[in-house]
């Protein structure tokens, strides 16, 4: 099939219901299946970035009649010739070249035509956050997001590290209300409209829906809306869309949830969990993210118990981890990113239930930067440094390894807490550039040419491994993600959970094959034969 940018009259939407008599419904959803892989229903993915571009490339796999929409002209550049913007996406660069050379794939900057020729228009723009008015700090503002634009203008967007107060940030649906803007100028009866970005629960239902009704001047169930959240992270996307998790679909009405259904099943190896509506699919995926948050927290806190319990906290983790209904998560600098830092918000601001543990988790992890430069401050005290006099080198300033995305980002904070207490600061990462977040630029090979007083190990990259400690003056190396083997140098190592690297000694020989406990070294008290 080749991607024809006329309009098509087959659609998925309101499908089913018009089954004639001589037609079984089963017929009429296999003749929709049959439509959708031969490209008789053209697609419009708005947003072709990290998540988008593998996204819109499946989607062409899958229908063969995809038009991605993306207002940086750079990207639609570099996606009509074929290659792919997005780095580390194993098979991303391949498969975009395929779709692109079987015209099952073409991109555009010209949203309202690519709005006109959809029957499916699917969103997957970033949603952002915004502070609100923190004068009311003492009030937390727990008002709901009444308005699809909460900020106009998205350079306004606030990095969740800095937000002052949990409570005094809102959503920011900016991006996604421009999109939502261009298809409606486009919508016509039948058309489906999925929003893959992640939403406040409740957007669909209470703003979504009423504003394409408004703006299209089409009629209530002329056509479908459906949440169908991305469950992807960089690094695994075409895997993760293909199917490596079951694709969560909520209606606005049955028949949005339906028709949105049977595209995921086709897109998918995966099951499909239709929910009961739209907001409950928007709380799964915010739930997924505050429950990683909360957790993250849980860790970070547990990790400062190391110095008044004297134990490794790594190692009680790990053991206590062992036992299926323990997950406990990795103590950190900080938590980064689009997703995690963002989410907790997408709740707080939906609902007038007080949410405290989800507020202390944020502001638990939001502050682990600076309780890193603490702990920084006290070993380089111990060392006879002030800190004020340190020359601190940083190390890893993207978010999680291997992804080149500094948003919320701890190391940032780290660095601009170092400069607000006068330190020296270098910074060295493969992916980015550390001169743009205030620190010194250093390469890895040019490390043994410098002098630090100290290093903290923000974000573990895979060139790390090259740093040749051992031709390094010592110091104080903090080192965030208690990877480093460094006990054969001089180097004074420190762990945000405490004496690294123990590991319980594990007695197998006597382990009961029934249950899977050892019986060899156990107090008598604890002997199940007892
Ligand atoms: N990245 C992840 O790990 C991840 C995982 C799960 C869910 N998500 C969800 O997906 C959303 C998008 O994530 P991403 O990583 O692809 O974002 P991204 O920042 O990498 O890319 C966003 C793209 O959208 C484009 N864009 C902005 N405004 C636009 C508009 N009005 N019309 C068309 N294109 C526009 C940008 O130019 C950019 O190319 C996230 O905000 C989140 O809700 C992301
Ligand atoms: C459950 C999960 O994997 N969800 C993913 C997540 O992906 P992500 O790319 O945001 O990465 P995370 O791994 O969650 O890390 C975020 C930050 O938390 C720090 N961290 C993490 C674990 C830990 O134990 N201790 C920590 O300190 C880490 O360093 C980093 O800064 O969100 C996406 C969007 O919703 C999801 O789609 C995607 O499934």
């Amino acid at each position: 099939m080749t991607n024809t940018g006329s309009s098509s009259d087959r659609s998925l939407y309101g499908t089913v219901g018009t089954a004639t008599e001589s037609e079984s419904v089963l017929e009429t959803e296999t003749a929709c299946r049959d439509a959708l892989g031969n490209g008789d229903i053209p697609v419009a993915v708005y947003g072709l970035g990290k998540m988008g571009l593998p996204l819109a490339s499946v989607f062409a796999e899958v229908t063969g009649a995809v038009t991605g929409v993306d207002i940086d002209p750079a990207v639609v550049e570099t996606v009509n010739d074929g290659s792919s913007h997005v780095l580390g996406e194993p098979g991303l660069e391949e498969l975009v070249a395929e779709q692109v050379e079987t015209n099952r794939l073409a991109a555009t900057t010209d949203g309202y035509r690519a709005a006109r020729d959809a029957r499916i228009h699917v969103v997957i723009v970033p949603t952002e956050i915004t502070e609100g008015d923190t004068e009311s700090d003492s009030q937390p503002d727990r008002s709901r997001t009444t308005d699809l634009s909460s900020a106009t203008d998205p350079s306004s967007a606030t990095d969740p590290s800095s937000a002052t107060d949990p409570s005094s940030v809102k959503p920011d649906l900016s991006t996604v209300q421009a999109v939502l803007e261009v298809i409606a100028a486009g919508l016509d009866p039948g058309d489906l409209v999925i929003v893959e970005s992640t939403l406040p629960p409740g957007t669909c239902r209470d703003l979504i829906y009423p504003y394409l009704l408004e703006e299209s001047g089409l009629e209530a169930g002329s056509f479908g809306l459906a949440f169908c959240p991305e469950r992807t992270a960089s690094g695994s996307a075409l895997d993760d869309i293909r199917g490596a998790y079951p694709k969560v679909v909520g209606g606005i009405d049955a028949e949005s949830g339906r028709a949105a259904a049977l595209l995921y099943d086709e897109l998918s190896s995966n099951a499909v969990h239709l929910v009961s509506d739209a907001t409950t699919a928007e709380a799964v995926k915010v739930f997924e993210g505050v429950y990683r948050d909360v957790n993250i927290a849980l860790a970070n806190q547990l990790a400062g118990t190391a110095a008044d319990l004297g134990i490794s906290v790594r190692e009680a983790i790990e053991t206590a981890n062992n036992i299926p209904m323990c997950h406990l998560h990795d103590p950190g600098p900080g938590v980064g990113g689009h997703c995690i830092p963002y989410y907790p918000h997408f709740l707080l601001s939906q609902v007038d239930t007080p949410l405290s543990l989800v507020e202390l988790a944020r502001s638990v992890n939001r502050k682990m930067p600076a309780t890193v430069v603490s702990m920084l401050e006290k070993e380089l005290d111990s060392a006879g440094t002030r800190l004020e006099n340190a020359t601190v080198l940083v190390l890893g300033f993207t978010y999680r390894p291997g992804v080149e995305e500094t948003r919320a980002s701890p190391a940032i904070d780290v660095v601009d807490t170092l400069l607000e207490r006068e330190a020296t600061v270098w910074g060295c990462d493969p992916l980015v550039d550390p001169s743009e977040f205030g620190a010194r630029t250093v390469t890895v090979d040019e490390l043994p040419d410098h002098a630090f007083d100290a290093a903290v190990l923000v974000t573990p990259q895979d060139a790390f491994d090259r740093i040749r400690w051992d031709a390094m003056n010592p110091m104080v190396v903090l080192d965030g993600r208690d990877v480093l083997s460094l006990e054969e140098t001089d180097h004074h190592i420190v762990t945000l959970g405490g004496t690294r690297g123990n590991q319980p000694t594990v007695i197998d020989s006597g382990v009961n094959t029934e249950t899977g406990t050892s019986t060899i070294g156990r107090p008598a008290a604890f002997d199940a034969s007892e």
